[in-house]
């Protein structure tokens, strides 16, 4: 049994709850998750595992630093934006672990992590063409540890002891640090009060679960380039003193659609409970959204894999992520009077109205609505492209040809971009290949199975339609030849 029980004494004497009867801690195998949580009874569905109170969570709200930096300078240097102020705050907690509400907590989380923000150039080569490498962030968070955080900290060097700073405060730690959020954070809302006074669950975009409590703690893992950044501009409207260490939650793992607990945020405390009967000896498993193999990967390290049939494992939540800039560059390729330049007033109006540059296609899916949109509007003439401006709404996604070429040729172009066939890929996955290699192979795997069968799908829908137009215009011409022939008769 993993041996947390210096961190469970602390977690109890802080103020937290956990029904020690029913829950355990366990070593499971790398493929289930490493350490985890296990049922030692049989557990009801709406038991309580354990409660967490707010104070206890980890934040730029809960932790003293920012006070005792002063807000205002706290401001002014930005570390209220994004995740550099938590990166900082957990530094300085773990500097002074002695004096840390947190230090048994820091104990337990890891200081390696198998995401692709650690991984060696050639490792990193494995998956080209896959948009993992695109998002790791590297440099921004970089930028904003050579940019914020240390010019924060060594302008106070009775908080941030000058001989601590190698230790503590490094480049390294600091990429440890926000490792530990990507992977581990929740985001908890304040509790805010409705207009008659009385306590109302915050609004959680996860929607509410049908269990007699008030609404579910977001999904973990909040993001680390989209979101609050270790190296993020901190421009979006979230709240980075949301983003939360959660003591306790943390130590659940995740599998596709395997979920048998959440967490629940009340006025005072977050509570996991079980959503489902949960058998004795079997793991409890939180859910991290159901994310994609290439977002588990980025975020935590690991993917799943699961049976899709005919043999074949995989995510069933696997998508493609098709940048608007390659479709583009598709379309040009079939009419070049479309070109990113011609273009760019339309991609503007698309952002503007909500609209994304990079569409997900999915497993088992058609072509997605929103790109049938999207094609239609930049290969639309001047006239309709006026059209769609007055009347503010983007094309209708209807499948045509053109569509369906420039799907195809975009398809293409995408899959060109992985250095290797699929065929190939599983034959290098029937080798010996180190952790990282693997969990790259089953990514790009993933998005090339979805990739190879939207294609097919497209190919055989233009095939269709162009036997469909064959048939129309022989029609159409033995109607005009019958024509011609009873015009011919009728004048002899
Ligand atoms: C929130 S922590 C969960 C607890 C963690 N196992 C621990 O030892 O503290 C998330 C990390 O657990 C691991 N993990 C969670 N679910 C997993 C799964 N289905 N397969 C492999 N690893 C998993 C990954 O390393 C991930 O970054």
């Amino acid at each position: 049994m993993s041996n947390l029980s210096g961190f469970i004494k602390w977690f109890q004497a802080s103020g937290g709850s956990i029904d020690i009867g029913s829950m355990g801690f366990v070593d499971f195998p790398p493929s289930e998750g490493g350490r985890g949580a296990v049922a030692l009874n049989d557990i009801p569905e709406g038991h309580t595992l354990f409660t967490i109170p707010r104070s206890l969570t980890l934040s730029t709200r809960t932790s003293t630093l920012p006070k005792v930096f002063g807000l205002s300078e706290w401001k002014e240097r930005k570390l209220h934006e994004g995740w550099v102020g938590l990166i900082l705050c957990m530094m300085w907690e773990a500097a002074n672990t002695s004096s840390s509400k947190w230090g048994p907590y820091l104990d337990t989380l890891p200081t390696e992590f198998s995401t692709p923000m650690f991984w060696p150039e050639d490792d990193l080569k494995a998956l080209e063409g896959s948009s993992v490498v695109e998002k790791l962030g590297r440099d921004d968070a970089e930028r904003d540890y050579y940019q914020k955080l240390i010019p924060a900290v060594e302008s106070r060097p009775n908080l941030f002891l000058p001989d601590h700073i190698s230790v503590y405060y490094s480049l390294e730690v600091y990429h440890v640090m926000g490792s530990r959020i990507l992977s581990r954070s929740f985001d908890v809302e304040r509790w805010e009060l409705d207009d008659s006074g009385e306590d109302a669950p915050t609004d959680q975009p996860d929607g509410a679960m049908d269990v007699d409590l008030p609404g579910p703690v977001n999904a973990q893992g909040v993001d680390h380039t989209e979101g609050g950044s270790e190296g993020g501009d901190g421009s979006d409207e979230e709240d980075a003193s949301d983003t939360s260490m959660v003591p306790m939650a943390d130590m659940l793992n995740a599998r596709y659609q395997t979920e048998n607990a959440k967490l629940f945020y009340e006025e005072k405390v977050l509570r996991m409970v079980s959503t489902k009967p949960i058998k004795a000896g079997e793991q409890i498993w939180n859910t991290y959204g159901d994310l994609p193999n290439a977002e588990l990967l980025r975020r935590y390290g690991h993917v799943d894999l699961l049976p899709l049939g005919s043999g074949i494992d995989g995510n069933p939540g696997d998508v493609l992520e098709l940048r608007a800039d390659l479709t583009i560059s598709a379309a040009s390729s079939l009419d070049p009077t479309i070109s990113p330049e011609s273009s760019k007033e339309r991609i503007e109006w698309w952002l503007e109205e909500g609209g994304d540059d990079v569409f997900a296609l999915e497993r088992e899916s058609p072509l997605p609505d929103v790109l049938i949109s999207f094609i239609h509007l930049i290969s639309l003439g001047e006239d309709g492209w006026s059209k769609v401006q007055s009347k503010g709404k983007p094309p209708k996604p209807k499948i045509d040809a053109l569509v369906l070429s420039i799907a195809i040729r975009s398809l293409e172009q995408k899959m060109k971009t992985y250095p290797t066939s699929l065929k190939q890929d599983e034959e290098t996955l029937e080798t010996s290949l180190s952790l990282n290699k693997r969990n790259a192979l089953i990514v790009v795997m993933g998005e090339k199975r979805i990739l190879r069968d939207v294609l097919a799908d497209c190919r055989s829908q233009l095939q269709a339609l162009e036997r469909k137009e064959a048939g129309q215009s022989k029609r159409r011409a033995e109607e005009s030849d019958k024509g011609g022939a009873q015009a011919k008769k009728s004048r002899r």
